[in-house]
């Protein structure tokens, strides 16, 4: 199969800053690709690379995407190499998804745009919101409580530890029995205040009735680090997710093939490509929790997609919608416009 490509970058800024062990985050930059069959279907993807996170740079995906020809064919996108794997998944989901978008009228004409024609794929997903660091948690997880989240992630290792501690627990006094709370550190702990965390949040869970789930605690401690975290994971109850040590397809394989049976975040927005992720799945039992990458509702509904295929657990997936970028739909109408 042959295929028309065409690619627009586009920048966005996050409707809060997200902040984390690395530091603050305000702009996502990414790349929408639009491929064409020969009979005039359409497919989008997403290339929304986190380079701090292990994935390739913006830079290096738009130099990807600029030295391809106007044309490229099947062998294009499953040849391309594993130090992209943004660009493979953005690539790879366009192609999945040629054909699979719905028919809209912008401006009094009929075109196939930008917008997934089914609605979200799990229809009963629980979907995970991401509170702000520090102590905005605690004014902020009532709002999305009432949009209907039940689980909620907070991120840590981004202030002093005793400072995060208290706020953990007031936190976990003022969330409702029923919920869940997720820990995420970006691997900025060090092996003692991994130890204080996980030890704190066993404590909690001895009064389970009065206290949220901790449902686990995601990247304690750096990539590097690996043998820390599977010495930790057997000493707590509090189970440990890993999410940068497993950010590409390649990770994720090293990390099971040396003993790793805990969580796995995938992020299928940066984990690489879709059709090999998918056989590694059905080939093991991982137990996967699905994560966004904070792509635009193109990445999304492939990413989505996958989890919906994939995940075999209760779990809730990691996508706080809608309350990252604002006007995503004028944003998807205008975007179509100039591909
Ligand atoms: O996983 C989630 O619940 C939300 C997504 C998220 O936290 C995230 C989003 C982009 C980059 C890194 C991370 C992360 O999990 O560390
Ligand atoms: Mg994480």
């Amino acid at each position: 199969m042959i295929y028309t490509f065409k690619f627009r970058p586009y920048r966005r800024r996050f409707v809060r800053t997200v902040s984390t062990s690395h530091g603050k985050w305000d702009i996502r930059d990414g790349i929408i690709v639009r491929l064409t069959d020969e009979s005039g279907r359409v497919g989008w993807g997403e290339i929304a690379p986190i380079s701090w996170f292990g994935s390739e740079t913006i830079e290096q995906a738009l130099d990807f995407c600029r030295q391809l020809p106007a044309e490229i064919t099947d062998e294009t996108i499953f040849s391309i190499p594993d130090e992209l794997p943004a660009c493979q998944f953005g690539f790879e989901s366009a192609q999945e998804g040629v054909g699979r978008w719905g028919n809209g009228e912008i401006g009094g004409t009929n075109v196939q745009w930008p917008m997934p024609n089914a609605p979200c794929p799990m229809p009963h997903a629980q979907f995970s919101a991401l509170l702000p660091a520090g102590e905005a948690a605690l004014n902020q997880w009532e709002s999305l409580w009432q949009q209907g989240y039940r689980t909620f992630k907070w991120k840590i290792g981004v202030d002093a530890i005793a400072n995060e501690l208290k706020i953990f627990e007031l936190l976990a006094r003022t969330l409702p029995a029923i919920s869940k709370l997720r820990l995420d550190a970006n691997g900025g702990l060090n092996y003692e205040e991994a130890n204080l965390w996980l030890w704190t949040c066993d404590n909690l869970q001895a009064n389970r009735e009065l206290n949220p789930e901790i449902e686990f605690i995601e990247q304690p401690l750096p990539v590097e680090q690996f043998p820390g975290m599977l010495e930790l994971s057997m000493c707590y109850g509090t189970a440990i997710a890993l999410d940068e040590s497993v950010a590409t397809l390649k990770q994720l394989i090293a990390c099971y093939q040396q003993g790793w049976r805990g969580i796995f975040v995938i992020k299928p927005g940066i984990i690489g490509s879709p059709s090999r992720l998918r056989k590694f799945c059905q080939e093991n039992q991982i137990e996967a929790v699905f994560s966004s990458v904070f792509e635009s509702a193109i990445g999304r509904q492939a990413a989505l997609q996958l989890a919906a295929e994939l995940s075999q657990n209760h779990r809730a997936i990691g996508f706080g919608i809608d309350h990252f970028f604002e006007q995503e739909h004028t944003w998807l109408q205008s975007l179509w416009k100039t591909l």
